[in-house]
């Protein structure tokens, strides 16, 4: 399938590895849309939108996108809580895929993540750090956001149990609080680490891109898999197959 894609973030650094992927897989980048071009006439031109720019303009790309009627893919991250939740309620009325990341690797560290997390349960100190290079924006990455929402979610806890970082007279670690480390520098382009510490063993799950290419390409397969879905929002587990 050849698709024209409506390209959001074109100069950044992510931008830049979609549209060599997009040319190594056939597609067309129909339009380039960045600080100052024409949001509509960039929206317009392709048979979908793919979105690694700035949280800021999130909103205005969906409405763009339910208004002409186009498929939209969200790779960018770094939304509050609060504006997720506003978002995923338009982005359900366009068919869209949101992920905060698009490699296959990371989406396989999702799934053992729940799995260790229902087996090793609140016995095993649980903790998550992620590094990325210096220029990133946001942080906890959006990658790591998810690995929390999935721990809260295998543990029954509520947001408030992430602790993010420590200082000072911290007291003892207490079993249902989930930590939570980034770390910033140089050009590393992704990891992350999911710690489950208990007494007498450690188990570390840990991903590390080396390629923006992984997300480009995932984020190029889901704009290809969206295509005739209905509306809803769907996560890239589900491009994959790995959910229903
Ligand atoms: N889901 C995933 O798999 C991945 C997600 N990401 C996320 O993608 C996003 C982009 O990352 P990255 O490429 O490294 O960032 P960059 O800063 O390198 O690029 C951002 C791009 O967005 C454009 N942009 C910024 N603000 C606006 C705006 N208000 N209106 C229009 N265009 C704007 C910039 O344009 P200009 O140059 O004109 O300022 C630039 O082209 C981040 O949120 C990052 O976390 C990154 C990797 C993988
Ligand atoms: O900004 C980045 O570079 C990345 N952002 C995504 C995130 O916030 O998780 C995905 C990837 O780790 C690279």
């Amino acid at each position: 399938m050849s698709l024209r894609i409506s390209l959001f973030g074109s100069n950044g650094r992510m931008g830049h590895a979609i549209i060599n992927a997009a040319q190594q897989l056939g597609h067309t980048i129909a339009a380039t849309v960045d600080l100052g071009d024409d949001f509509d006439a960039g929206a317009k031109a392709g048979d979908v939108i793919i979105d690694f720019s700035s949280h800021k303009i999130t909103g205005d790309i969906i409405r763009l996108a339910a208004a002409n009627n186009k498929p939209l893919i969200i790779g960018t991250t770094g939304h509050t809580d609060t504006e997720k939740k506003a978002l995923l309620v338009e982005a359900a009325k366009i068919p869209c895929v949101w992920s905060g990341n698009y490699s296959i690797g990371v989406n396989l560290l999702f799934a053992l993540t729940r799995r260790a997390t229902a087996v090793l349960g609140a016995d095993y100190d649980t903790e998550v750090i992620e590094m990325h290079h210096r220029f990133k924006k946001d942080a906890p990455s959006g990658t790591a956001a998810r690995l929390l929402e999935i721990i809260l979610e295998e543990r029954k806890l509520a947001a408030d149990a992430v602790r993010h970082g420590r200082e000072g007279i911290t007291g003892e670690r207490t079993q249902s609080e989930i930590g939570m480390h980034s770390l910033r520098g140089g050009d590393v382009i992704g990891d992350h680490t999911v710690m489950f510490a208990g007494l007498g063993e450690r188990i570390e799950l840990t991903h590390k891109a080396s390629d923006r290419a992984i997300f480009a390409r995932g984020a190029l397969r889901a704009a290809e898999w969206i295509t005739g879905q209905p509306n809803g929002v769907y996560d890239m587990q589900r491009v994959l197959g790995l959910t229903a």
